[in-house]
């Protein structure tokens, strides 16, 4: 009888602890965003028509054809006049980029994003537990995420990571990393960094889907401060509801669509295939079917599934239609933070989820204002829902991200008050959207669209680039 009492007893002590436990991880496991930054860089680094004309000028590698390629891309690529490039672009280096140069492009975003944030949040660097640096194409030794510990004299404890290589989607991966950290219970304030590096990575050759990378990529950066602390959630801009990742480079032409390689005379560039919005579509389509049922009302979910059941088996023959089975996303998300991949990404991207011009306007404006500024881009989306005053408490906001890979990640946040920092776009916001996106390029360099193979006089012709 006393043995049986005893057991009794320790069952029920352990269920408590059980439960107690439970609840314990749950309280830390909330990923909270206090804060984040944007990188604007110095305006001398601003890359206009001008800028562009005189780069292309210097490439003597180029033709007729790939004037034209470049006049039509350039002019349909939504990216304005205000954009930024590295310091040796602008000085006329882009083909003999040092380590130096590379370096030095990383440093300007870091040490002023950073020290920004830390000012703005009132964190000091020691208070830091977690860094995630995740820069794709630059990955020097001892790490970027050791130059940060080094120079903001962090802790000698504190968990430094960098991902390297994981391309446009990468600031999501970095925060699941985060999140994942958040799990064991530990209360935690983590630091992501992410940014790409342009410098060393310019094709100074002739192939076009190579040529393309040069067109969009942008330099851009943010900085992010996340904590699963429940006494800083009244501090915190928004909270992390669910975030999917999805990866489908097992299939060759998605892995492939996206890569940095040589080209046919040994000039290494980031290839951009004429396939890559499909790969987006496809790894958006996988990245939909977990991230539905986590984010979409029950009562949308039962009607989706009546219509695709109606489809597939009272009206067989309307199998095509698949307009009727669609899902209407916007029931349970008020706010869509799209990658800036390019037009072609977001008009793709658009169209799937069946939004408005006024839901893909973040991403388009950030696009013609900081170009696709690649794994950085979301946030500068984020920012300027935050400076148009479009994030209200208890908004839903889901980011989409693609990369190479190829992956799709999202993830959906929930805002905690009504958000009005204007960052980056405090001085710029008002002009936007613009009453027009044709870039000047169009007027300046039309005469391409004249010129044959015939007619074509170089040297002529790069006279008026020079101009
Ligand atoms: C480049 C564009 C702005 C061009 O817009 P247009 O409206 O002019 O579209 P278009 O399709 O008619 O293209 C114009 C001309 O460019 C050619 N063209 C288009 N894409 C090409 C490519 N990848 N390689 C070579 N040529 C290409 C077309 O055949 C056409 O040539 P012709 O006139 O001879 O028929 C758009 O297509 C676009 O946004 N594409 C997606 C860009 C992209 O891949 N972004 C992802 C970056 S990677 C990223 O963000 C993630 C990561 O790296 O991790």
């Amino acid at each position: 009888m006393e043995f049986l009492a005893t057991l009794t007893t320790l069952l029920l002590l352990f269920s408590l602890y059980l439960i107690l436990k439970y609840y314990y991880l749950k309280l830390y496991t909330n990923c909270y965003l206090i804060d984040y930054v944007c990188f604007k860089p110095a305006s001398d680094r601003r890359i206009t028509t001008q800028t562009s004309g005189q780069i292309i000028e210097r490439n003597k590698t180029l033709g007729l054809s790939e004037y034209k390629f470049l006049l039509k891309v350039i002019v349909n690529s939504g990216i304005g006049e205000d954009t930024y490039g590295p310091r040796n672009i602008i000085e006329g280096r882009e083909d003999s980029p040092t380590f130096d140069d590379a370096m030095l492009e990383m440093d300007e975003f870091l040490n002023v994003s950073i020290g920004d944030l830390f000012a703005k949040t009132k964190i000091s660097p020691r208070d830091v537990d977690v860094l995630v640096v995740n820069i794709s194409m630059f990955s020097p030794a001892p790490s970027l995420a050791s130059r940060i510990l080094k120079r903001y004299k962090m802790r000698e404890d504190c968990k430094i990571y960098n991902l390297s290589g994981m391309g446009c989607s990468a600031s999501l991966v970095s925060v699941d990393l985060v999140r994942n950290i958040f799990k064991s219970g530990k209360k935690t304030l983590a630091v992501v960094v992410t940014s790409e590096s342009i410098t060393p990575n310019w094709y100074s050759g002739n192939d076009k889907s190579m040529m393309l990378g040069n067109c969009l990529f942008r330099s851009g950066g943010c900085v992010m401060l996340l904590t699963n602390k429940p006494a800083m959630r009244s501090r915190a801009k928004m909270s992390l509801k669910c975030l999917v990742r999805t990866h489908i480079g097992a299939n060759d032409d998605a892995h492939n669509c996206a890569m940095q390689k040589e080209d046919d005379v040994g000039r290494v560039g980031f290839h951009l295939s004429k396939g890559l919005p499909k790969a987006a579509v496809r790894a958006f389509a996988e990245n939909l079917k977990h991230l539905a049922p986590k984010i979409l009302p029950y009562r949308e979910l039962a009607l989706y599934m009546y219509r695709t059941v109606k489809q597939l088996v009272i009206k067989p023959k309307l199998e095509s239609n698949s307009a009727m089975a669609r899902i209407n996303f916007k029931s349970g998300v008020d706010h869509f933070c799209l990658h800036t991949g390019g037009s072609a990404v977001i008009d793709a991207v658009g169209r799937a989820l069946g939004l408005s011009k006024y839901d893909v306007e973040p991403a388009r404006m950030t696009l013609h204002r900081w170009g696709n500024t690649s794994a950085s881009s979301l946030w500068y989306v984020l920012g300027y829902m935050e400076a148009k005053r479009r994030l209200r408490k208890g908004d839903r906001v889901l980011m989409i991200s693609f990369g190479a890979g190829f992956k799709c990640n999202s993830c959906m946040w929930e805002v905690n008050r009504d958000l009005k920092d204007g960052d980056v776009w405090e001085d710029c916001i008002k002009n936007y959207p613009p009453q027009t996106l044709v870039n000047p390029f169009l007027e300046k360099y039309g005469w391409v669209n004249e010129d044959t193979e015939e007619t074509f006089n170089r040297e002529e012709r790069m006279e008026s680039l020079r101009r």
